[in-house]
Parts: structure tokens; C-alpha cells; sequence
């Protein structure tokens, strides 16, 4: 099946006009990712290294990553701080505090990857599950909230109240596997319409197919014969990663409106430039992966891990902020 989200990111990088790929950058990225390879840097057993990711798969992990890819997004506040969680004695910031606090529910015995639990779950169980000290409430919980519950209710009606179903109807598809999901749950549409076009990015369906691949080492509910025709995930690390590498040029405009002191890189949903960083970017891992032979999904694990050990100084370039459920 051809990915339509890769179709696109190149129609977006025809016109775009704020955003374009600097070919050279392409090929010293290339170069670095089979470099990092043979050091054993870019490959599926990364995923599971991280020490809140499940380690060896179970019968258990398909439907962990499917809760965790349905809620995987926008963890920052207006004032541009991290949503944070408390585990195992740490402090958890962005995406990692999702995890901690899917992890901690779990350990406490609140079975929330279960579908027929979370279908009915509560805003205000979600508000305890994810309690952070700072006393702040996660952004967006109440949408978080009834992206479970819509999931949930549709796997108990649809496929016998597993994710591993959903999974084995696509036959090994992972671009079938994407694209139901975002067709199927309105919190997985990743969609908007770019100079009249309409244009899919399915940010969340494609990463839940890359983490259940990774998660699985590409065995078993993780195997898929085509991974290598899923796209980056479009969020916003992996923008910044590529700009930083010099892969992604941003005009003047957009970077001088992502430093705006305050508004810290906000973008209106759906507005042209959120596209064009978006579409270009994974137009631009296309061309990497492709340089290097290597998939799009490990050289984004890649680049996002290589992102997250930057200290705060050496973002030159802000990572753009859009409020939203899609990333
Ligand atoms: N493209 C891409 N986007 C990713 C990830 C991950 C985490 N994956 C881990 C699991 C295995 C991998 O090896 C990674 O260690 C989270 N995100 C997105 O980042 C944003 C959160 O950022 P911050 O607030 O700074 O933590 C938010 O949009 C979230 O949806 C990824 O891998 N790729």
C-alpha cells in the first residue's frame, strides 16, 4: 500500500515556502546514521533499552504501546515548561512523563492498558494517574480522557477488545496498520489542508506501528513487511533535530516568529507553516533513510534520542508548539 503521508510531505516540500532541505546536510546525516549503525547505535533494541520502555515483549506490551501512542502528545505548557511525573524515586519530563505515569498506574494496580477498563475510564482517574508535583494538571487531560475512551469502546465493539486484533486484520501491513488507525479514531486523524490540498501526516499511527515493530524487535504482532514505508513521526523534536543538523533551512519569518519572546514558538494548528515544517520534515528523513538504507523509523528513534541529550543551550533553533492532540 503507498503512504500517503510520504505523498504529502512531498507535495507540501514542492511549495513550501519557509522551509526547505539542504541536500548536502542530507548526505552528511546519511553518513552519520551508517556510521551509527555499525556502532550499534540505530536498530530496534534501542527502543527497548530505554528504562521505562518494556524491556522483552509480552503478551502485555502490544496494547501498553497502543495506550501510550493513543496519548502520546503535546506535553508542554503554555509558559513552554515540561509536564513533569514523579516514578521510582525520578522526576519525568515530556513524552518520558507519559510513560512514567502509565507505568506508575500500572504498579498501583489500575489496569489502564486493559481496553475494557479504559473504555470507561474518568477524567478524574486520569487526572490521579497523571499527577504531577507540580501541581499542575496535564495539558489537554480531558482530551486525553476521551481519546482512551473512544479507543476503548472501539476495540471492545470491533475486535473483541484486544489491540493485538486490530494489528493481525492488517496482515502484516504496516501502512494498513496506519492508516486504519487514522481513520478509525478521531484522535488519530492527523489531517489538514495545505494551499487547498488536503494532506495527512499521522503522526501517532505511525509511530504506534514503529514502536510496536520496535517493541517486538519486528517479531511476532511486530512484524511487518513493509516498516520501511512508514515515514517519520512528525512531532515537534524531530523538526528541530533536522534543523539543528542543518538538514532543515527555516526563513527568517518562521524563525524569527519560533524565538518570539513569550509566545516561544506557538503555531496556530493547521496554519502554513506548521505544515511545511511538518511535511518537509519527513520528506527530508525520506531522503536520509533513503541515503543511508536504512528505515525511517530508526533514523527518527535516531534522531529524536539524539535530540533529548541536548542540553537547553544547544537549541539554537526552538522547537515549534502547536496545542493539540495529534503530536
Ligand atoms: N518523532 C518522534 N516523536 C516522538 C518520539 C517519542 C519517544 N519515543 C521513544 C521510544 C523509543 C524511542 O527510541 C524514543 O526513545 C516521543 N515523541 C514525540 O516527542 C514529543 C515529546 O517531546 P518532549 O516533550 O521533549 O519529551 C511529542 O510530540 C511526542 O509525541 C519518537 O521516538 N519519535
Amino acid at each position: 500500500m503507498e503512504n500517503p503521508v510520504l505523498e504529502s510531505a512531498y507535495w507540501i516540500t514542492e511549495r513550501s515556502k519557509h522551509v526547505s532541505i539542504d541536500k548536502d546536510s542530507v548526505k552528511r546525516l546519511a553518513a552519520e546514521i551508517v556510521s551509527s549503525k555499525s556502532q550499534g547505535l540505530c536498530n530496534t533494541a534501542v527502543w527497548g533499552s530505554h528504562e521505562l520502555n518494556p524491556s522483552t515483549p509480552d503478551e502485555t506490551t502490544a496494547d501498553w504501546v497502543f495506550v501510550v501512542d493513543i496519548l502520546n502528545f503535546s506535553f508542554w505548557y503554555d509558559d513552554g515548561t515540561p509536564v513533569i511525573v514523579e516514578y521510582r524515586g525520578r522526576v519525568w519530563s515530556g513524552y518520558w512523563s507519559l510513560v512514567a505515569a502509565i507505568n506508575k498506574a500500572l504498579d498501583s494496580g489500575i489496569p489502564i492498558t486493559t481496553p475494557s477498563y479504559y473504555a470507561t475510564i474518568t477524567d478524574e482517574t486520569m487526572a490521579a494517574v497523571f499527577a504531577s508535583p507540580s501541581g499542575r494538571l496535564c495539558p489537554l487531560l480531558k482530551e486525553r480522557a476521551a481519546a482512551l475512551r473512544d479507543a476503548g469502546c472501539w476495540l471492545m465493539a470491533e475486535y473483541d477488545g484486544t489491540f493485538r486484533n486490530v494489528v493481525q486484520s492488517c496482515e502484516r501491513d504496516a501502512v494498513r496498520l496506519a492508516s486504519l488507525l487514522g481513520e478509525s479514531l478521531s484522535s488519530f486523524s492527523d489531517r489538514g489542508v495545505y494551499e487547498g490540498r488536503p494532506v495527512v501526516f499521522y503522526k501517532r499511527a505511525q509511530i504506534c506501528v514503529a514502536d510496536l515493530w520496535a517493541s517486538h524487535n519486528g517479531e511476532d504482532i511486530g512484524s511487518f513487511d513493509n516498516i520501511g514505508s512508514i515515514t517519520v513521526f512528525a512531532d515537534y523534536r524531530v523538526p528541530q533535530a533536522l534543523a539543528l543538523k542543518g538538514v532543515l533551512r527555516y526563513s527568517e519569518t518562521l524563525l524569527a516568529k519560533l524565538n518570539t519572546a513569550g509566545e516561544g514558538g506557538l503555531l496556530e494548528p493547521g496554519c502554513p507553516m506548521e505544515a511545511e515544517i511538518r511535511g518537509v520534515c519527513i520528506a527530508a528523513a525520506d531522503m536520509v533513510a533513503r541515503t543511508a538504507g536504512e528505515t525511517a523509523a530508526l533514523v527518527d528513534f535516531y534522531l529524536w534520542d539524539w535530540v533529548k541529550t541536548l542540553p537547553e543551550e544547544a537549541l539554537t533553533v526552538p522547537m515549534h508548539r502547536t496545542r493539540g492532540i495529534y503530536y
